[in-house]
């Protein structure tokens, strides 16, 4: 994805992307001289959040960052966004379940996840990945 930032007559006013987790596993970002990417301490779980929680069984989050504006350089980006294929089945890695580390999420296709969370996100379906009790066999 390019993303494209003009100066901002009143940065203090106006984010150049608000503050977001990436649905990947990996997000590399060609940002060139001008850094305006921050990341923000761990917060709120939000779909993206959830997708590397349940990888990590719990252990590791993508990282909350938002984009903020400046007056005086325009700043263009490319990130390269990693996912799975469709057919991958999300769930905690196996080398982070055992008796005393349990799976606490239930595993799921990528695809269930882009429909649940991203494209359309229904709210049964959202309920069912969420709270589902952990049925993984690692
Ligand atoms: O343009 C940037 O600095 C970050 C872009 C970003 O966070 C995104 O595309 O998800
Ligand atoms: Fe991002």
């Amino acid at each position: 994805m390019i993303n494209h930032y003009p100066p901002c007559p009143e940065p203090s006013l106006t984010l150049g992307l608000s503050k977001h987790r990436d649905p990947t596993i990996i997000t590399i970002l060609l940002q060139g001289q001008v850094k305006a990417c921050k990341c923000s301490k761990m917060a709120d779980g939000s779909a993206s959040n959830r997708f590397l929680m349940r990888l990590f069984n719990g252990k590791l989050m993508g990282a909350e960052h938002r984009v903020v504006t400046n007056s005086r350089d325009p700043r263009t980006t490319i990130s390269f966004f990693v996912y799975p294929c469709d057919e991958s089945l999300i769930g905690p890695a196996k080398a982070l379940v055992n008796a005393s580390n349990p799976a606490i999420y239930k595993a799921f296709n990528f695809t269930d996840f882009v429909a649940a969370f991203i494209l359309n996100p229904d709210q049964e379906a959202l309920k069912e990945l969420i709270s589902a009790p952990p049925t993984l066999n690692c």
